[in-house]
């Protein structure tokens, strides 16, 4: 890496000045979705792209980055960088996961095994959905040997909960992130408009299909009666009366960190604490549950002021670059996911396309950082930033 650039920018220059030509896909993060709205059928990326109601949600929280200002401090010596961190044990080249998303093979064919691949190349973890549409056991094999995280979406079958646990945690996966803010599906008016629901073709359901609990209580095998399997999905596959009460079934059902995802209101993230959680993620869905919810970057702020020296305070909706990624440590995050992104790396190039998306994100954190002063990740705080 020559001094005058950051990682990946060189090679991108470089690549292009020896006639090799500019990078196969885009590096700005709206036009990688302008060229993924090109590649992909009206139904899937509105899913990906959509969000609740009017989309004022999405917008809060684009919004939200736009009212922080970094301050670049200069005369720092910035000549040696260090992004990477530890959070909950699983050491990280940089603060960033990739944030589970499913049906993901709405964009593309084997998405969740390239998404792994690609992270996994870059030493990143990926929390895998449940709605994923591979099953579990054959994602983790693509990954290889590195971190593994699950996201649990906590049916109200409690044997289909155990039996996913039970399976990830077969599987090797030691981290559970447990989704709180999908207890149904929002009002999503551009999958309402199309009457486009992924999982109606059978898509995202995979961990149920293979999963022995659930066929157990189908009344016909889901080979013979899909729909009928579908059906049987919808009804179990979440459950709106969970309460605080019932974390403890989790933790007599995991043995490791729980992270719970979803939290705004700063009382939630103190029961969550309260209640022995190792961490959470302040998150709003990317704006795909509740039209009119605070920005998620409004949100964080309080949170981490409450419960930021006791659980690990992660975030995510609205992540779309590296300065974002600074701007979200330096408001109190501990680590970003990041979404939709990725999903439009899938969609453009798979594997490749996955790759590409992250190396710009960690090549423009590295970046900001140094230009703005820093030359750790842990240097970042609140004072780092103006608002607005
Ligand atoms: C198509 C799609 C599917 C998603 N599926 C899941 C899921 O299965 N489980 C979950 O916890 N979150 C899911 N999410 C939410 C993401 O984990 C994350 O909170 C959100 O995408 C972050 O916002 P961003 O897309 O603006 O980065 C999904 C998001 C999208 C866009
Ligand atoms: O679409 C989503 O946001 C989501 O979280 C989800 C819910 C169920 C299955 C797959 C994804």
């Amino acid at each position: 890496m020559s001094a005058a650039l950051s990682r990946f920018q060189d090679e991108i220059y470089l690549n292009g000045a020896l006639g090799g030509g500019v990078p196969p896909y885009p590096t700005d993060p709206s036009t990688l979705e302008e060229a993924a709205r090109r590649v992909l059928e009206p139904g899937p990326f509105g899913y990906v792209a959509g969000g609740a109601g009017t989309g004022a949600t999405v917008r809060a929280n684009r919004e939200a980055f736009d009212r922080w200002a970094i301050v670049p401090r200069m005369l720092a010596d910035v000549s040696v960088r260090d992004t990477s961190r530890t959070i909950l044990g699983t050491p990280m080249p940089a603060p960033l996961l990739l944030a589970p998303i499913g049906v993901l093979s709405i964009v593309h064919e084997g998405a969740e095994p390239a998404a792994a691949r690609a992270a996994a190349a870059l030493g990143l973890t990926t929390v895998l959905s449940t709605a994923s549409s591979t099953p579990m056991e054959e994602v983790a094999e693509a990954a290889g040997d590195g971190p593994r995280w699950f996201q649990l979406y906590w049916s109200r079958d409690p044997d289909v909960a155990a039996s996913m646990l039970a399976r990830a945690q077969a599987t090797g996966f030691t981290h559970l992130v447990v989704t709180l803010d999908t207890g149904m599906l929002g009002w999503r008016p551009n999958d309402l408009d199309q009457a486009y629901l992924p999982f109606l073709q059978s898509v995202g359901i995979a961990n149920y299909l293979s999963d022995p609990a659930f066929r157990a209580k189908l009344a016909k095998p889901a080979e013979e009666d899909p729909f009928g399997a579908v059906a049987h999905w919808a009804g179990l596959f979440s459950n709106p009366a969970l309460t605080w009460d019932d974390l403890a079934w989790l933790r007599e059902h995991w043995d490791g960190p729980v992270v719970l995802k979803g939290i705004l209101h700063p009382d939630d993230a103190r029961r969550a604490r309260d209640a022995g959680m190792d961490g959470i993620v302040v998150s709003n869905h990317g704006g795909r549950q509740v039209d009119g919810a605070i920005g998620a970057l409004d949100a964080l702020p309080t949170v981490a002021e409450t419960v930021g020296h006791d659980v690990a305070v992660l975030f995510d909706s609205g992540v779309r670059s590296g300065a974002d990624i600074v701007k979200a440590l330096a408001l109190g995050a501990q680590a970003v996911l990041v979404g939709r992104p990725y999903a439009y790396g899938l969609a453009l190039g798979g594997e490749e396309g996955v790759r590409h998306v992250l190396r710009c994100l960690l090549a423009e954190l590295d970046l900001t950082l140094a230009l703005s002063g820093h030359a750790h990740v842990d240097e970042l705080n609140p004072r780092v930033l103006v608002r607005r």
